[in-house]
């Protein structure tokens, strides 16, 4: 057994307390071991966590991970404007390359961030799933389906390719890579292949993960068309399983968050693309009391613009109380739960808790810096002040990512060199 201790940190234990401690992990199979004191002694290698908080790796819990590509390609526009004059377009263009490239940094700034596990709906994902493999992390993987504006065998093989995939990429990366079906949202994708597909995704064993109640001008058509609200449109449509997983559900009534916490459906809030493309707010506080899971996921960086979940928690925290009409809603222990465990919980990984026996996926963040300062409370400064910078050495399955924010799984400089010309290269394609 090769073994590897995080000493003399502050250690973020699952009750969001934090205490001194050592973590002393089996690298040989990615577990914690123990969680206690002087545990340096027994291990075969340390790393270092003096003025440090050690944390789960967060879990961003719905990401389109390529589209790092488009940071920064198109702003300021709403959801269905963005999509179909700037996004889609450049979608178009896009190759098993370009999406290698697209990956590759924002796995990169995953690692930086902190981040050790994700979810993903995206294009060309066997080749997502080889880049996450050799990055070390963990996701969950799945090619989006969409039905709207393409004729009906275009649209059967879309799903078809959805299907074949979630096999296909299931159990890559020793384990690490899972998938799910992934149509990409209630109004993209006709009924007759939800009814279709969907089964055929139970029959693989795979979650259903989609778009759901993201903007009010998606929840109405739905409403016209079939006389209920989308959630329940979706249970109709055998989707709202426990286990499934539905990212943004910022419209979403009374009746939805009551079907969410029964079917045990989780929600994954992304604050700062619903305030960038002006969705709306999620009533995130109320599904925390519903019993709904939350988990907080970046979604694309194209509409967020960086992959920081430090980020994201302090927006889910702000938006969660702007929403609620309450100071005291959303606090910092619900937003750390919600970035690690919550998340975890969301997309089906096990990940998301510093103890013993839990898989070794780690973020240890450096202290010693005028805006952590003073240590009033470290879960506080996690939630609120915190920034990707902050974050020294990530940890996934016991491999260490990053130490002393130097990336040892990928070459930093060449990855930045790659997107550059591959972002200029597929936007110039975009517009001729
Ligand atoms: N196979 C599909 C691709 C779907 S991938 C997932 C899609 O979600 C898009 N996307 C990114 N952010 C959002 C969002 O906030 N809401 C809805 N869609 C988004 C993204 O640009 C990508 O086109 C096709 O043939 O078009
Ligand atoms: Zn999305």
């Amino acid at each position: 057994m090769t073994t590897l201790a995080i000493t003399g940190g502050q250690v973020l234990l699952p009750d969001i307390t934090v205490t001194r401690a050592d973590v002393l992990i089996d690298q040989d199979d990615g577990e914690i071991l123990e969680v206690g004191d002087d545990l340096a002694g027994d291990a075969d290698e340390t790393l270092d966590a003096s003025e440090s908080l050690v944390t789960p790796g967060f879990v961003n819990g719905h990401c389109h991970v390529a589209m790092t590509l488009l940071r920064g390609h198109a702003d300021d526009k709403p959801l269905d404007a963005w999509l179909q004059e700037d996004i889609w377009p450049v979608e178009a263009e896009l190759t098993a390359d370009t999406v290698r490239a697209g990956t590759e940094l924002g796995v990169l700034e995953m690692i930086k961030s902190g981040t050790t596990a994700f979810a993903d709906m995206y294009f060309f994902v066997p080749t997502i799933a080889e880049t996450v493999a050799e990055a070390g992390l963990r996701a969950r993987l799945g090619h989006g389906v969409i039905s709207v504006a393409k004729d009906e065998e275009a649209a059967r093989e879309d799903a078809r390719e959805g299907l074949a995939v979630a096999e296909e990429v299931d159990g890559m990366g020793d384990g690490r890579i899972s998938s799910a079906f992934m149509p990409h949202s209630l109004t993209t994708v006709d009924g007759q292949y939800l009814e279709e597909f969907v089964p055929q995704a139970r029959d693989l064993g795979v979650p259903i993960h989609y778009h759901a109640n993201e903007t009010a001008d998606e929840v109405a058509p739905i409403v016209d068309e079939h006389g209920v609200r989308p959630l329940a449109y979706a249970a109709e449509k055998g989707m709202l399983e426990d286990g499934d997983f539905v990212a943004h559900g910022v419209h979403v009534d009374e009746s939805e968050i009551g079907l969410l916490a029964e079917a045990g459906t989780s929600v994954i809030h992304c604050p700062a693309s619903n305030m960038k493309l002006a969705s709306g707010m999620a009533p995130v506080q109320r599904m925390l009391e519903a019993g709904v899971t939350v988990g907080i996921g970046t979604d694309g960086a194209a509409s967020n613009n960086d992959l920081s979940m430090l980020d994201e928690a302090r927006d889910a925290a702000m938006i969660g109380k702007l929403a609620a009409d309450d100071a005291s809603a959303v606090p910092a222990e619900a937003v750390v739960e919600m970035m690690t465990r919550g998340s975890a919980e969301a997309i089906g990984v096990d990940s998301g808790r510093l103890e013993a026996g839990a898989p070794a996926d780690i973020a240890v963040l450096d202290l010693e810096s005028p805006h952590l300062t003073p240590r009033n409370d470290l879960v506080s400064h996690l939630a609120y002040a915190a920034a990707a910078s902050d974050v020294r050495h990530t940890i996934c399955d016991g491999q260490v990512l990053m130490r002393d924010r130097e990336v040892l799984a990928l070459d930093e400089a060449a990855v930045c060199e790659r997107a550059t010309e591959s972002a200029d290269d597929l936007i110039a394609r975009a517009e001729e």
